[in-house]
């Protein structure tokens, strides 16, 4: 790890430390964390920074559950088990402390680009192209004007109804490290079709990530297609 990344893991768990102050008090903070009181109150407050060790304490184990439950307390299904997720999706700051702790978590390899789906996708992947330095690159249901060459994927869905995403062909160079992210995988078919994207454009799959999976068909799927990491935050059933 170098020295910028030390800091961003410091700062990142200041961040989560803060998420979870706003609903605690220092002491239920301090049973949470099984850190001291005095110290969550000097980094809460910013005048210390969390020592680099205690910084992956907070952003791997307290963070991860955390930020599920935060996650699963956001999100709302309706009467057929569809997910409303704009309060997550529409959260940037939310979708910011995820990044990091997907990455330390999951243990995916440095991509190089965040390939996702518009249009609930592209919050999510903003906030881990950010955290990796990576470029972002959203695939689109429809042609972009004024771009000449497309990949494109198409698949026709259980229900007969074909669909088709298509991603400006500049977007990945071959042998680039892909990291494939979405808001939600259920069926798994928005990510097959992602994958064979990135396969197309010859780049390597780094993992699949998601926010959230509806049952384990998707993340089942992904596996299927590629030997690297597939994870999601939190899985409803
Ligand atoms: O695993 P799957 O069954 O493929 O479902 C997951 C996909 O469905 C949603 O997108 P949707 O197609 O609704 O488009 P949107 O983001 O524009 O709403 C979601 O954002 C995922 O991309
Ligand atoms: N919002 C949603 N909830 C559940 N499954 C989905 N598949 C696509 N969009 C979905």
């Amino acid at each position: 790890m170098n020295r910028a990344e030390k800091a961003a893991l410091q700062l990142q768990a200041v961040s989560v430390l803060r998420m979870l102050k706003e609903t605690r008090t220092y002491d239920e903070l301090a049973e949470l964390t099984g850190l001291p009181a005095g110290d969550l109150n000097r980094y809460v407050n910013g005048h210390v920074l969390p020592g680099v060790e205690r910084a992956r304490e907070v952003v791997e184990g307290v963070g991860r559950n955390a930020l599920a439950d935060e996650l699963e307390a956001r999100v709302r299904f309706d009467d057929e088990g569809y997910v409303d997720n704009s309060g997550v999706v529409f959260d940037q700051s939310f979708l910011d402390l995820v990044a990091p702790v997907a990455a330390n978590t999951l243990n995916f390899e440095r991509p190089d680009v965040i390939l996702t789906a518009a249009t609930d996708g592209i919050t999510l992947g903003a906030a881990m192209a950010s955290y990796f330095g990576a470029r972002l690159a959203y695939a689109k249901k429809s042609k972009e004007t004024a771009v000449e060459d497309f990949i494109e994927s198409r698949q026709r869905l259980a229900s007969g109804i074909e669909l088709t995403y298509y991603l400006p062909a500049s977007a990945i160079d071959a042998g680039e490290r892909v990291l494939v992210v979405d808001d939600l995988i259920r069926s798994g078919e928005t990510q097959e079709l992602l994958l064979d994207i990135a396969l197309q454009a010859d780049a390597n799959i780094a993992g699949v990530f998601a926010l959230i999976a509806v049952g384990d068909e998707g993340t089942n799927r992904a596996r299927e297609l590629t030997e690297a990491p597939v994870g999601a935050l939190s899985i409803f059933e």
